[in-house]
């Protein structure tokens, strides 16, 4: 059996009463009571999930999957495809944005080729999964088949599993893969059943013109291939990409672990969502970091009932919502371990009137 269909009878429930516990350990903190609002709701949601009252601050890792899409030849990006592969080579170095923002908040962060498209021999610390040079163009045909679309949920559950066993209690999901964003917007479509001009959006920055375009390859490629929307490894396999496979196995990998996932913008949303109609089981343990200017990302966090914590305007990718979102994690559980109480601190709590 396939190493991600293993876990998915072992994704646990929230354990409910230690998060209601640790909403009383909030409660006898010096404020009114819920008036840190969404930190408070945060920390007992990670209570339930890592099943205590009072858990440990989290261990932060971060998966960035990268891979390349034959769908960039209809022209559906404002960057060539090269970037990928460019853009690899710049985390392996340290110089990009999700590497900075990790540094800052303390975030273990592993690179994997999942398939771009020329082969990164030697790249310091990037993990080579490749499945192939990039997805097939799927306005042509399928971009994966059944099978590779199942390696490569199973090489993203065995990482997690593999964080998972080295102390990480929190994952959070990235991507990068030009053409990735029109792969997502098919993903969408049949998903979270909204039409092509819903889920289609700007990605890194199409005109107008590229817009119209990139709508109509959405249409063509549901036409073309028919994906099942009651088989989610149908509809992965013909119109998804290597590194959302793999990020939705990563989640499936975390969740059987009672490791939460933190989902940055739409094509992570999207890895989620894949990943919520294998195993409606992980739902509880996807967290919604931010809202992205993707027009399609709305509809994805719609379909898997999340409500986003930031909404800054991002449109990067790469993980840079997820590991800021972790920061108000972290901010919740310093809260939570180190706020004084009322009777700690001699202050008066609310009159009883
Ligand atoms: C330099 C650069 C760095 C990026 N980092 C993430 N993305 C983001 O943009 C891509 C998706 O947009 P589209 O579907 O329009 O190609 C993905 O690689 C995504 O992670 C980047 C894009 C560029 C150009
Ligand atoms: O929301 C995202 O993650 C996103 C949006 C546009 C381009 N790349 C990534």
């Amino acid at each position: 059996m396939p190493a991600y269909r293993e876990v998915l009878a072992r994704i646990p429930d929230p354990d409910t009463d230690a998060g209601r516990q640790c909403q009383g350990l909030l409660d006898v903190k010096t404020k009114p009571q819920g008036s840190l609002g969404r930190l408070e709701e945060l920390a007992c949601q990670w209570a339930a999930l890592r099943g205590e009252a009072a858990p440990a601050m989290p261990r932060k890792g971060l998966v960035v999957m990268a891979a390349d899409h034959g769908v960039t030849e209809e022209g559906v990006s404002a960057y060539p495809a090269e970037v990928t592969a460019q853009m690899v080579a710049n985390f392996s170095r340290g110089g990009a944005a999700i590497n900075v923002l990790a540094r800052q908040h303390g975030v273990r962060v592993e690179v994997v080729d999942m398939g771009v498209r020329v082969p990164l021999p030697g790249l310091q610390g990037v993990r080579n999964h490749r499945l192939g040079p990039g997805t097939g163009n799927f306005t042509r045909g399928p971009a994966m088949s059944r099978r590779l679309a199942e390696e490569a949920l199973s090489v993203g559950t065995l990482l997690a599993l593999e964080l998972a066993e080295s102390g990480v209690t929190l994952i959070g999901l990235g991507d990068m893969g030009i053409g990735n964003t029109t792969s997502s917007a098919a993903l969408t479509c049949v998903l979270a059943g909204v039409s092509p001009d819903m889920a289609t959006g700007r990605g890194t920055g199409v005109d107008d013109a590229g817009l119209t375009r990139k709508v109509e390859v959405v249409r063509r490629a549901l036409a073309v291939n028919q994906p099942d929307a009651a088989d989610p490894l149908d509809v992965l396999a013909k119109v998804g990409g290597f590194e959302i496979a793999g990020l939705a196995g990563v989640a499936l990998g975390a969740a059987s672990k009672r490791i939460p996932v933190m989902l940055d913008g739409f094509i992570s949303s999207v890895a989620g969502l894949v990943a919520a109609r294998l195993c409606p089981r992980v739902m509880p343990f996807l967290l919604a970091s931010h809202m992205s200017r993707e027009a399609g990302h709305r509809r994805v966090l719609e379909a898997l009932r999340l409500r986003p914590l930031l909404d800054l305007g991002l449109r990067l990718g790469e993980g840079t919502g997820a590991v800021l979102a972790m920061g108000l994690l972290d901010s919740s559980l310093h809260i939570l371990h180190e706020m004084a109480t009322f009777a700690s601190a001699g202050v008066a709590e609310k009159s009883r009137r």
